[in-house]
């Protein structure tokens, strides 16, 4: 973690990157992602109670997030069996500079947001160890990106996610509790059909 850029911000130990993607790595990173969503089509999960989430979302890289009524788990395909693509050089670029680290994620996942979606608080822990970080990317609209407490409830913090901002949540915040209460539509022209993009890149194994 030697040769790390330095956040603009840091909230509960989250560390945000504001504006690191400038408009036109924008356009091309979201280019890279319109063939993995072709190579592997965005899917509404439904959780174990057979409730369906608002975010559809799809998976790049040796290992995809999904949930069903089995539960959720990283699978090495995609619902309809395809294997995952290969997650994108454009991608990778930002993880590598980002966090400084020879290991690079096994899954991006990408959640699209469309009217409406949100995202309750929870943590990521389906990864086998936390001293990996998790880096998430935002694109596309602006959405509200609530942090609490390593335990569940407490007061919270939140702050408006643009496009182009990158996050880590890292060290004694890789385990915090977040989630997106909401999206601001039509706050982003650079998805044509509307919507926000989030990836979250993360070492599985
Ligand atoms: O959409 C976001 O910014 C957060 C997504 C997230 O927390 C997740 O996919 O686990
Ligand atoms: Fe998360």
């Amino acid at each position: 973690m030697s040769n790390r850029p330095a956040p603009g911000l840091v909230v509960r130990g989250v560390e945000i990157f504001p504006g690191w993607l400038d408009a036109s790595a924008q356009r091309a990173m979201l280019a890279d992602l319109r063939e993995v969503v072709a190579a592997a089509p965005l899917f509404q999960p439904e959780t174990r109670w057979g409730r369906r989430m608002s975010v559809r979302m799809t998976s790049a890289g040796r290992f995809g997030w999904v949930s069903d009524r089995r539960g959720y788990r990283y699978a090495p395909c995609h619902p309809s069996g395809v294997a995952w693509p290969p997650i994108p050089a454009s991608v990778l670029a930002v993880w590598d500079a980002v966090t400084g680290l020879d290991r690079r994620p096994d899954c991006c996942l990408l959640n699209y947001y469309g009217d409406g979606a949100r995202m309750g608080m929870h943590q990521d822990r389906d990864e086998a160890d936390f001293r990996w970080p998790v880096l998430s990317i935002s694109l596309g609209d602006q959405a509200r990106f609530r942090i609490g407490h390593l335990t569940r409830g407490g007061d919270t913090e939140s702050l408006w996610l643009d496009s182009g901002d990158v996050l880590v949540m890292g060290g004694s915040a890789r385990l915090v509790h977040h989630g997106i209460d909401r999206v601001r539509a039509g706050s982003s022209a650079l998805i044509a059909e509307g919507g926000r993009i989030n990836l979250t890149l993360r070492v599985v194994e």
